[in-house]
């Protein structure tokens, strides 16, 4: 795949007369950039899912668990351009169901970000897949994001101009107060004062 992607970008670099030949800056471009789009920009959609270490929540824990901020780094569907920002998991576990390593919260985010998205179902896609795997009461994912395709051309926004969604599942979409309990973790997490 990455030596056809290369042999494609080295012809869109002639049509935009960019010397792919002889510069010795972007002699090797198209091959650098079909390594950077299959083996990480696009790599979700061709590899499989972090591995999940599941746990029984033996001692039935069932209050709300929020971790974050989870570095968000993934790619615009319209521009190709990068969004980079934070998620936040907020996770209701079900007393007979499964706990989850810490730590495959971020890999599931970096997992589906690595592929061209847009922020409302990179939210959902995050969520959904938590819940298949894990069956909590209730599950919450936010993102808060900047969209280069906005700030960095067409419009020029602001670089603090961000994107922010959230994605609610089961008790978590149906419950006020534990929808607020969230938020506001998120935000003591969020101002790094979330001890
Ligand atoms: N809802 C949503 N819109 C997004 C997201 N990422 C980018 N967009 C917007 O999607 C639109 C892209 O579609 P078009 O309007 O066809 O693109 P364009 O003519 O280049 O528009 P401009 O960006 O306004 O120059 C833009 O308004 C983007 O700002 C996202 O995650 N969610």
């Amino acid at each position: 795949m990455r030596d056809l992607v290369a042999a494609k970008l080295g012809e869109l670099f002639d049509i935009l007369q960019i010397d792919h030949q002889s510069d010795h800056n972007t002699r090797d471009t198209p091959a650098r950039v079909a390594k950077m789009y299959v083996e990480e920009i696009l790599r979700g959609r061709y590899t499989a899912p972090p591995e999940i270490t599941e746990f029984d929540n033996a001692e039935g824990y069932d209050q709300l668990i929020v971790t974050g901020p989870i570095d968000v780094r993934s790619t615009c569907a319209h521009h190709l351009m990068p969004i980079y920002g934070h998620a936040y998991i907020g996770i209701l576990p079900a007393a007979d169901g499964k706990l989850i390593g810490l730590s495959k919260y971020d890999r599931i985010v970096d997992y589906f970000s690595a592929r061209l998205q847009i922020q409302e179902e990179l939210v959902n896609q995050i969520g959904q897949f938590i819940c298949e795997r894990t069956r909590p009461r209730g599950l919450a994912v936010r993102m808060s994001a900047v969209h280069m395709c906005k700030t960095h051309r067409g419009i020029k926004a602001s670089h603090r101009s961000r994107m922010v969604s959230c994605s609610y599942f089961g008790e978590m979409k149906s419950d006020r107060s534990l929808k607020a309990e969230f938020l506001q973790e998120c935000r003591a997490l969020e101002r790094g004062a979330g001890d």
